[in-house]
């Protein structure tokens, strides 16, 4: 069964590679086709998330290992290299021979004799003599940081100009940790406490999370496959992404925008929050993904999501000004903050995409502004931790739209643990990695000036 996981994870690394599929979406395709168990489900994730987070550190041995680069119709060797490396190295759950046994046996079921051999040559290499010489050079090199973490170091030079060597240190740290599975209750539906329960009575032991009232953390078990979450009592969802709706705090019966809205969700977080009471506005520029918002409100229950295609820039030729009651501009980001859920980002983004992006989150904000009534809420978020996506937008937009004030409720809706990440005076909040062990993410929340009536939202 183990030699199965290896050869399923090396078809999901090659796949990912050759497609250039994002691995949360590859790889969930994969755990949902196939039947292994769920403690395989979890070492299989394990290995495609951290032979694919580690890259950089186990090409740097690998290099060494190798006496001649592999051959180009070969180069499937390479990921099975990998995948074997990252199981030596960074899981303790199988010893090394028996790794070392199943990549030569896939070797040779897939490739040849000659293959095996190269392959239980440099992993057998590994075995005896360590990485502590290879680590040496590393130490004499100038991308120290990149190679400790694993990471692209102008990406690390650049977290630490932002947040100061000890942030990034720890935020890089806490990218190579496994990220715990979470969930959302649907709390038009059920409870924390009664979902609870049933999972335990299908074999699934969570518990209740930190920082959202509906969050719950899966500590065994695989959800997906559950009738509780067939039945849409529960959504996958990060804690720290669930505080944006909280942020929005929707009103039952209300009208809402959510500009950027695919996979929905958070629009369907709001939609429970309402209670199925008042409308979801859900946009999204790709067409493909608008039926992904549609199948999750259909599981979910939620009759209150309109979902349509169509640019968030250009959504004053859909809908009247002022016609909002709030507005959700959820970006789209470089998405640094999810590291651990798609650890391919950091190996594909550049630092002219963060400028790209900034330009497009501006102008959706700009545009998605004038949706919101007077008194109204508008919040921005992104899935990222880069300040020039962030403070620097936010800023930007305020200084732009003195129509706009810092939304002065917003220390209120969020919860208390996390208040004393909120600056006095200003109502943004970054949320990285390692503060609460969930995605980090950021949010501000603006309320639109009354032009003399009453407050609104
Ligand atoms: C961060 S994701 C949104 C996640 C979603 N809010 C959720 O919670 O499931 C950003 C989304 O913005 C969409 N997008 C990108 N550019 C857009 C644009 N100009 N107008 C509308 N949507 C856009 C992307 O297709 C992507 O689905």
């Amino acid at each position: 069964m183990d030699n199965n996981i290896r050869a399923i994870a090396l078809d999901v690394l090659l796949k990912i590679e050759q497609n250039q599929a994002y691995s949360n979406l590859q790889l969930n395709q994969t755990l949902q086709n196939t039947n292994l168990k769920s403690v395989d489900k979890a070492l299989l994730t394990n290995i495609v998330y951290g032979t694919i987070q580690r890259k950089n550190t186990i090409d740097f041995y690998l290099d060494q290992l190798l006496n001649k680069p592999i051959k180009k119709k070969d180069r499937w060797v390479l990921s099975l290299l990998r995948l074997s490396i990252f199981q030596m190295l960074y899981l303790d759950r199988v010893p090394d021979h028996a790794i070392i046994h199943e990549a030569v046996e896939i070797a040779k079921e897939r490739g040849n004799q000659g293959l095996a051999g190269l392959v239980n040559g440099i992993l057998r290499k590994l075995q005896r003599e360590g990485t502590a010489a290879m680590d040496k050079k590393a130490e004499e090199g100038i991308e120290k940081e990149a190679l400790s973490y694993s990471m692209p170091q102008w990406l690390f030079d650049r977290w630490k100009e932002q947040f100061g060597q000890d942030d990034a240190e720890k935020m890089a740290q806490s990218n190579l940790l496994a990220s715990p599975v979470t969930a959302r209750v649907n709390t038009k539906k059920s409870n924390r406490k009664d979902v609870l329960e049933l999972l335990l009575e299908e074999g699934i032991v969570a518990e209740e999370g930190e920082l959202s009232p509906e969050g719950i953390i899966i500590k065994e078990g695989y959800l997906p496959a559950t009738e509780v979450y067939k039945q849409g009592l529960v959504t996958i969802q990060d804690e720290s992404s669930m505080l944006v709706a909280r942020a929005v705090s929707p009103e039952s019966g209300e009208t809402i925008l959510d500009t950027c809205a695919a996979p929905g969700g958070k629009s369907t977080h709001m939609a429970e929050l309402m209670q199925g009471e008042g409308k979801v506005v859900s946009l999204d520029l790709h067409a493909h993904k608008i039926d992904l918002i549609k199948r999750q409100a259909e599981r979910l229950g939620l009759e209150n999501i309109e979902a349509s295609v169509l640019d968030a820039r250009k959504v004053s030729e859909a809908f009247e000004t002022g016609t909002f009651d709030r507005v959700l501009v959820d970006a789209p980001c470089s998405g640094f903050g999810v590291i651990r859920k798609k650890p391919d980002l950091k190996w594909s983004k550049t630092e002219e995409d963060v400028t790209r992006l900034t330009s497009i989150q501006r102008d959706i904000l700009h545009a998605a502004s004038e949706m919101v009534k007077d008194g109204g809420l508008l919040v921005y978020s992104t899935c990222t931790v880069d300040k020039e996506e962030n403070d620097n937008v936010a800023d930007w937009f305020l200084s732009n739209h003195p129509e706009f004030e810092w939304d002065s409720q917003f220390a209120e809706k969020m919860p208390r643990s996390i208040k004393s990440y909120i600056i006095d005076g200003r109502s943004d909040l970054q949320i990285m990695p390692h503060y609460f062990n969930s995605d980090g993410f950021y949010i501000a929340a603006y309320r639109k000036k009354t032009t003399g009536g009453e407050k609104h939202a």
